[in-house]
């Protein structure tokens, strides 16, 4: 029998899990680390912090699943996007990785554009615009900060890259995570040495960049007897966390949809050829499956603002486990009408990338008024991020994009009344699946194809995922959030230039 490890280097923690060659997961594990926020729209982590996870968890699920060492043939790795692990020529970590949902950059995107001869050549040339959360700015903000660092930077690598590069020593990134660099030619699936030039960077700062499934190491030996696990074992290319998610959740072709709400919310949509959004909202990333493209739109604080509102604001809950915490707030939040009697929510706590690149963007209710109780603003912050995701829908549906299908995923999702939401602010039934393991499962897919089990993606998704059940949208609730979406829309332009004013008195 063969096994698969996938490991996801997630931002509030790291999961592992290990599947057999059906598909069907043995062991899992996770262990969490913190962020640091060391000025307001900064997030930093230390790579190191990612390691010491990875090996905990690699060495309690081989410990749980019982399998013998030989029978682990290959490893998938998914992780965070965006972020910045900064090495020296020995491998050394010059300073904190900087994060996807930093927003120190602001600077350094107009900094890009300019150097690239505008927003539409650069477009053409790595197919989105410069947004604060791309690793390329960070590359730039490191040159432009703290110069003596960037002197001595021999490597730039991506979360998950950085943890391939502990277990095989191999330098290497593939394409989906690569994409959010801002500094690959996703049409043609590798580095655009066009934009690296103007931007003046070296191109032997980047790893060589693989399709996902394809093998990019085998494990070391002292990684090896660290792990429990042989020398024998692959690590392939592996995927961004929401490329790996979407294989996770079966998105691998023409019309499925998939929407995660995790501490960022994506809505994710699987593409034929590159498409694009013309105004930028949407990402076009290369997909994780081998020729095959994707659009999405993130939202930074989705997931994230439930958990703000249940853990810094709603003191009354505190003493309770994180669980109860959740389950509390949104039993309060169900004896609340759709649509919060009157009251909205923008969750753009720490900025916003779709529909509205703006890092001074920040979180609003509006509508407040003396019948208002906890249960409806914890509604309304459920409502918030909901229609946030629906903003990307939107895009997605004016770009004649077909959507059959919509799998719901994130640790959000798994709460039903917030799966009922989506359902009723989509306007359309929304499907969970049998097995929703995320992306540390899409990587143990991908790993499985990397190793011979399956022909394909498409394959190893159609014999190992299907659907368990779906939510219909509710009539009366679809038609109260069709009539509050458009205000809602409106809030950001309204405040927009109020939160730029607030932004220069900080
Ligand atoms: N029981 C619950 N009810 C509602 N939301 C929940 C519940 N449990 C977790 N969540 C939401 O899920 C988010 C975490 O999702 P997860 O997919 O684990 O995120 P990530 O991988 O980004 O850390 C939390 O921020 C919270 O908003
Ligand atoms: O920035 C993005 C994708 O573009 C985020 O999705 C990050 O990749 C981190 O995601 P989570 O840790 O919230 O799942």
């Amino acid at each position: 029998m063969s096994f698969y490890l996938g490991i996801d280097v997630g931002t509030s923690g790291t999961k592992t899990l290990l599947i057999d060659e059906a598909g069907v997961v043995q062991a899992e594990a996770s262990a969490e680390y913190p962020l640091h926020q060391p000025r307001a729209g900064w997030t930093e982590q230390d790579p190191e912090d990612w390691w010491q996870a990875t090996v905990t968890t690699v060495r309690q699920v081989i410990k749980a699943a019982k399998c013998k060492p030989a029978d682990v043939r290959a490893i998938g790795l998914s992780g965070q996007m965006h972020g910045s692990v900064f090495l020296d020529k020995k491998d050394r970590v010059l300073r904190p990785a900087l994060l996807w949902n930093d927003q120190r950059t602001v600077a350094e995107c107009e900094e890009i554009t300019q150097r690239a001869g505008g927003r539409k050549a650069l477009i053409k040339m790595v197919a989105n615009p410069a947004l604060t959360g791309f690793t390329a700015p960070k590359i730039l903000w490191l040159r432009n900060h703290e110069p003596k660092k960037f002197d001595r930077l021999a490597k730039v690598l991506l979360p998950k890259d950085e943890i391939r590069r502990r277990l095989t020593g191999e330098y290497a990134s593939e394409v989906s995570d690569a994409s959010g660099t801002l500094l690959l030619d996703v049409v043609k699936r590798n580095w655009s040495k066009k934009l690296l030039g103007k931007l003046d960077l070296d191109p032997d700062l980047l790893p060589p960049v693989f399709e996902s499934e394809d093998v990019t190491g085998t494990l070391t030996t002292a990684v090896a007897e660290q792990l429990g696990l042989t020398t024998d074992c692959k690590v392939v290319g592996g995927a961004g966390d929401c490329a790996a998610g979407a294989v996770g959740n079966g998105v691998v072709r023409s019309g499925v949809l998939s929407t995660s709400v995790g501490t960022s919310g994506v809505m994710f949509v699987h593409s034929d050829k590159p498409q694009y959004d013309s105004e930028g909202r949407l990402h076009t990333f290369c997909h994780a499956v081998r020729g095959k493209w994707h659009m999405m739109g993130v939202n930074l604080t989705s997931g994230g603002s439930l958990q703000w509102w249940v853990d810094s604001i709603l003191q009354g809950l505190a003493g309770i486990d994180t669980k109860q915490r959740y389950e509390a707030a949104t039993r309060e939040a169900e004896q609340a009408a759709a649509g919060s009697g009157g009251l909205l929510f923008l969750p753009y706590l720490n900025g916003e990338r779709t529909p509205h690149a703006d890092p001074h963007a920040r979180g609003a209710f509006v509508g407040l008024n003396t019948t208002h109780g906890r249960g409806q603003l914890t509604r309304a912050v459920m409502e918030g991020v909901t229609f946030a995701l629906r903003d990307s829908l939107e895009i997605i549906r004016s770009l004649d994009v077909p959507v059959k299908e919509i799998r719901v995923s994130g640790g959000g999702s798994k709460n039903p009344l917030w799966r009922q939401m989506q359902a009723d602010v989509f306007g359309k039934k929304v499907a969970t699946l049998a097995v929703e393991q995320g992306p540390a499962y899409g990587v143990a897919l991908l790993a499985a194809v990397g190793d011979g089990a399956y022909k394909s993606i498409e394959q190893a998704c159609k014999a190992t995922i299907s659907v368990a059940e779906t939510t219909p949208a509710q009539r009366k609730a679809t038609n109260t959030y069709n009539a509050l979406f458009p205000i809602y829309q409106r809030l950001y332009s309204s405040l927009k230039q109020d939160f730029a004013s607030l932004a220069e008195l900080q």
